[in-house]
């Protein structure tokens, strides 16, 4: 780093290797090495550069995605760069574009739900990029209910043809992204309907483009849907409005991996389960987990640094004033963020172990594990983008008025990230459906059916129901097997109770609605209980540097402690804890506050950010925050001249006539 480090006396105090926990935090030394380089390739290159993108008006935020997307689209050719690493390149841009759901989600279809055949043919020409396509799922009138989706692909006999068509307005695709002005192709959405029959809604690949000229095929009207939240932000993506009127399509763009339309118009099932159509859903709510972490530990890195640069109060004798930082109100709010940030770093990286081994067990027709995987992508997107997004606008907050800053860069990375806690399912419905597999799962335990995996803990849900936490003293509290036994005991009183509420309805479906709060609330404790014991996991495994191990132990009971503080009311409540082990949880998480503080700056150092990406005044590495701020506040237009445009209009004349009025 070049110039004077103003957190060098900070970095000095760091108690552990930060390079080794460089490589813990990347996954890899290869994970660390790539990305690393990647980075600096795109910081290094004035064409990714994001000076000003939050002041530019949505044509030109546009046409600069764009252009910056295409550059890199030639970099990557240009430098042979694998999948992995275009996908890092991509990452550092740092500008959401139509290349997030062409990789992202179009390709991913394809491959999970197109046949081999059909992964042959428009694979190769995803990967040249000689197509652009995106995902057409949502429609104007239903997103959450993919079942009530209106679009239609009727099978035509005569011609061996589907027929795509938008019968009513609120039929009309609504959202997708990459759509509105860049897409060739997408994965559209339809009821299947064959010889005057419905067989649920499919994916079928479809033309939206000419390849020459890119006008919208005849019969297809598209269009962006407008400006979203925040100043550049999301705006830079083209989600788009799409309706077909009798749209023909060959029957083999039918995405025929779960069910295969024959030349006649009938249905064969493949051995496949229906739920696979879903498929791209449960990929893409797995790297949303990975990305919270990423998201979140932006966020972290900003507040830390800039809390230690800021000073406020506490000079009685003309000294230096108090770092906020060290005040333990500002470390009660920031560390548990940052401990958060490790905490769902560890458990995407288990997110993504067993979304690889479901789809191996796919391959091999196992499909037992698919509704595990389900409410484990589902409930962890759902709980780690909640946490992410509620966590940065905490950091804007704990930045004081700067924060609000654009310069600080939380309110672009808020309007950014604030979506996520809707799209690929809003956040709500999510939990419900990983209450539905709870509740599944604890109605049959007396069927002797034995649960596993994230649910095997409810198969000892009788000695859950009895143990008492024997926590005496704080440092008790330091032990994996106590604090994994309270979560466990919470999570397991919590399903059963609503399991018993619910018994008391007749219909079961009317008692899933009416209680559908309180079994958030359950879903909630299981998914917090996954990332608690993926931490402690993490943990055991022999994790090298000097210090290391012992700085994600604390980490790990700041995440757990301060969860049990916040949700006190479920431990006390089901008596999985009393209030004296809750103080005493308490005494300890302060005691680990005091001894994360003189490695916080480390421990955001070793997330690698750049300056570049992290695209923060606030939080540079060097922490030479306020001349880089008053440097900043210049080159707002607004001061590009003295006297406003707009003063001789409307100040002088009402400075005139106050003037005036005065003298009369
Ligand atoms: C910079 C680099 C970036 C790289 C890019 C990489 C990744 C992208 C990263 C970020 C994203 C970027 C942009 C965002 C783009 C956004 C895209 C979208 O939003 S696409 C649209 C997403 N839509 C949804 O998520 C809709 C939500 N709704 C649903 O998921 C379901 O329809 C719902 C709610 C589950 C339906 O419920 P219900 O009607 O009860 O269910 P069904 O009858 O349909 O099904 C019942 C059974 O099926 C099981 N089920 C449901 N879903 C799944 C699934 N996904 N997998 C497996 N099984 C599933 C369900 O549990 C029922 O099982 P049982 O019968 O109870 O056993
Ligand atoms: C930035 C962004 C990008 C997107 N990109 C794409 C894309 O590329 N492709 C695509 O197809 N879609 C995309 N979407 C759409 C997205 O997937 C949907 O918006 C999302 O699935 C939520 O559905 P909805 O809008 O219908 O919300 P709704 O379901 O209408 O939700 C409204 C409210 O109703 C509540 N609710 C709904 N159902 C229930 C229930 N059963 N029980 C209790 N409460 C309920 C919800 O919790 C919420 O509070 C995108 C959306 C956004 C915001």
């Amino acid at each position: 780093m070049k110039g004077v480090d103003h957190l060098a006396h900070e970095r000095n105090k760091t108690e552990f290797d930060v390079d080794a926990m460089k490589i813990v935090w990347a996954g890899s030394r290869h994970a660390f090495e790539l990305s690393d380089r990647m980075a600096r390739l795109v910081a290094s290159d004035p064409a990714f550069q994001k000076d000003g993108r939050i002041r530019l008006g949505r044509k030109e935020l546009f046409k600069n995605t764009l252009r910056k997307a295409a550059h890199a689209w030639k970099r990557i050719l240009e430098l042979h760069l694998t999948e992995e690493e275009a996908g890092w390149l991509r990452n550092f841009v740092d500008e959401p574009s139509f290349t997030d759901l062409h990789w992202g989600m179009f390709v991913p279809a394809i491959k999970g739900q197109g046949t081999d055949e059909q992964q042959q043919k428009w694979l190769p020409l995803a990967y040249k990029m000689q197509i652009i396509g995106s995902y057409a799922q949502t429609e104007l009138g239903h997103g959450s209910n993919v079942q009530g989706l209106e679009t239609t692909a009727t099978f035509d006999p005569e011609t061996d043809e589907f027929v795509i068509h938008s019968p009513t307005l609120t039929s009309s695709k609504w959202w997708p992204g990459g759509l509105g002005k860049v897409s060739t192709h997408a994965i559209v959405y339809a009821r299947l309907i064959t010889n005057g029959q419905e067989h649920g809604v499919h994916g079928f690949i479809v033309q939206l483009r000419s390849l020459d000229d890119h006008m919208p095929i005849p019969g297809i009207t598209i269009g962006d849907i407008g400006m979203k939240f925040g100043n550049g932000a999301y705006n830079t993506m083209d989600n788009g409005v799409l309706t077909f009127d009798h749209i023909r399509i060959p029957r083999n763009q039918m995405l025929m991996r779960v069910l295969q339309v024959t030349r006649e118009g009938k249905c064969v099932k493949s051995n496949v389960p229906r739920q696979l159509i879903y498929g791209t859903m449960v990929f893409v709510r797995q790297t949303i987990v990975a990305d919270a972490s990423t998201a979140l530990a932006r966020a972290v890195c900003i507040a830390t640094r800039y809390s230690a640069v800021r000073r406020q109060f506490g000079s009685q004798d003309g000294g230096m004033e108090t770092q906020v930082i060290d005040y333990k109100t500002q470390q009660s709010r920031l560390f548990p963020l940052l401990a958060s940030a490790y905490a769902f770093r560890f458990v995407g990286e288990w997110l993504k172990w067993l979304y690889t081994d479901v789809t191996q067990r796919l391959q091999a027709n196992d499909f037992s594990i698919l509704p595990e995987a389900h409410a484990c992508t589902a409930g962890l997107k759902s709980l780690t983008t909640t946490a992410t997004a509620d966590a940065i606008e905490e950091c804007r907050k704990l930045c004081g008025g700067h924060g609000y800053l654009c310069a600080s860069g939380l309110p672009e990375l808020f309007a950014v990230y604030v979506p996520a806690c809707t799209y690929e399912g809003d956040n709500v419905v999510l939990l419900l459906q990983v209450a539905r597999f709870l509740m599944k799962t604890v109605s049959q335990l007396g069927s002797g059916k034995k649960p596993v995996g994230t649910t095997a803990y409810l198969g000892r849900v009788q000695d859950l129901l009895q143990c008492c936490c024997d926590v005496q003293t704080a440092e008790d509290w330091l032990k994996p097997s106590v604090v994994l036994e309270a979560f466990e005991a919470r999570s397991a009183r919590m399903c059963v109770a609503r399991a018993q509420n619910l018994s008391k309805f007749e219909n079961p479906e009317d008692g899933f609605a009416e209680l559908s709060a309180d079994l958030v609330e359950a879903s909630v404790a299981h998914c917090q209980l996954i990332v608690v014991s993926k931490f402690i996991d993490k943990l055991q495994q022999d994790i090298p540097g000097k210090g290391v191990n012992r700085q994600l132990q604390n980490l790990c009971y700041i995440y757990a402690l301060n969860l049990l503080h916040k949700y006190l009311g479920d431990f006390l409540s089901t008596g999985c804890i009393t209030p004296k082990q809750a103080s005493l949880a308490n005494d300890q998480l302060r005691s680990l506050y005091s001894q994360i503080r003189p490695n916080a700056i480390a421990l955001v150092d070793a997330f690698n950010y750049t300056d570049h990406y992290l695209g923060s005044v606030l939080g540079r590495y060097d922490g030479n925050v306020y001349p880089k701020l008053y440097e900043e506040a210049w080159k707002d237009p607004l001061n590009d001249s003295v006297v406003p445009d707009g003063y001789h209009e409307y100040i002088h004349p009402m400075l005139k006539q106050q003037l005036r009025n005065a003298r009369l």
